[in-house]
């Protein structure tokens, strides 16, 4: 490795609850989710700094993520350089390990990966404004994922707040079917102003009952368009004994969460024997 070539990992996030509380004017939907990141499921991002921007992507899901030059990588690299004066970038090297519009964030993980870089390439402190800016232009999931740590994310994901959470022994299961975002907002059906049927949710006691009693409200409009996430949210919940199952996102990720890692891990064997070809994993999420 070049001694001068920087190095982060850029986690999966899931969203262990998701409640869509109606449409905003400018056509973002207003949201309010308990967010945290996988500790065994990351894309890796690397940088050598140099005077031009550049991007070569490798790993099991480089095909599914596009082409370089869309890649929001790039695009977050974009939105910094325009905030910062003769910003330093260089040649970034990402090994996709993450699938694809997975609403596991893996996109926008890497794109703030990317922010944490030039940081320290440039010397910027980790809470310049301007990075916050700059993730924010790259899309909603971004701002979370600068930290990947569990917090509470609200208005269209710039809102954050920091959540102390138990770590959550998790399985993620995957039916390799891309389910794109923007699909399933539309798929709620809200008009601009527009408020969700079902009641935003009370305020929870701690994020423990609000991982029990909250929901995901865009599960039923996901499962429309991609019906395997229907297939994936009971063979979680028939085959593992796990204490509760959701889609993470918009989808098609689902997810389990266990008492402890071997429990986990124990499902994680089962699924994949149950469902070849889909993506399984055991983590913790905190
Ligand atoms: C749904 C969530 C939940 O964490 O995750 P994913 O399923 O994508 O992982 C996010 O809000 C996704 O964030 P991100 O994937 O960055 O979305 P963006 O690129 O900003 O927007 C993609 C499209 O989704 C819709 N969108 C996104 C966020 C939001 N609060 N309201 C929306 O209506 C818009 O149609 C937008 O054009
Ligand atoms: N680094 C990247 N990784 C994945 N997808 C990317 C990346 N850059 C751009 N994209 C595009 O963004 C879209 C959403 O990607 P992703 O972040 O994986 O979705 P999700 O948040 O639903 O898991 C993909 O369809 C892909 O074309």
């Amino acid at each position: 490795m070049a001694p001068h070539l920087l190095r982060e990992r850029a986690p999966a996030k899931v969203n262990l609850t998701l409640h869509v509380l109606g449409r905003r004017d400018d056509g973002y939907h207003e949201l309010d989710s308990l967010v945290a990141f996988a500790g065994c499921a990351a894309d890796l991002l690397t940088l050598e700094p140099g005077p031009s921007p550049a991007l070569a992507v490798s790993g099991p899901f480089a095909q599914a993520a596009g082409p370089e030059d869309g890649n929001l990588v790039l695009k977050a690299a974009r939105a910094l350089a325009a905030r910062v004066e003769g910003l330093r970038t260089g040649r970034f090297a990402l090994t996709k390990r993450v699938p694809v519009a997975a609403g596991l964030g893996g996109g926008s993980a890497d794109a703030a990966a990317a922010l944490r870089l030039l940081a320290r390439a440039n010397g910027l402190a980790a809470d310049d404004p301007r990075l916050m800016e700059a993730a924010t232009e790259a899309g909603s999931d971004v701002p979370v994922c600068l930290a990947s740590r569990a917090a509470r994310m609200a208005g269209r994901g710039e809102r954050l707040s920091p959540v102390t959470l138990p770590p959550q022994p998790a399985v993620l299961l995957n039916p390799m079917r891309p389910v794109a975002t923007a699909d399933v907002f539309r798929a709620l059906g809200l008009a601009a102003g527009g408020r969700m049927a079902a009641p935003a949710p009370a305020a929870f006691a701690d994020p423990t009952e609000e991982i029990a009693r909250g929901r995901n409200d865009l599960e039923a409009a996901a499962v429309r368009i991609a019906p395997e996430i229907g297939a994936g949210l009971m063979l979680v919940a028939s085959q593992t004994g796990c204490r509760g199952v959701r889609m993470s996102g918009s989808g098609a990720t689902v997810f389990g969460l266990f008492e402890t890692p071997q429990a986990a891990r124990r499902a994680a064997r089962a699924l994949s024997a149950a469902a070849p070809g889909w993506w399984v994993r055991s983590t913790l999420l905190r």
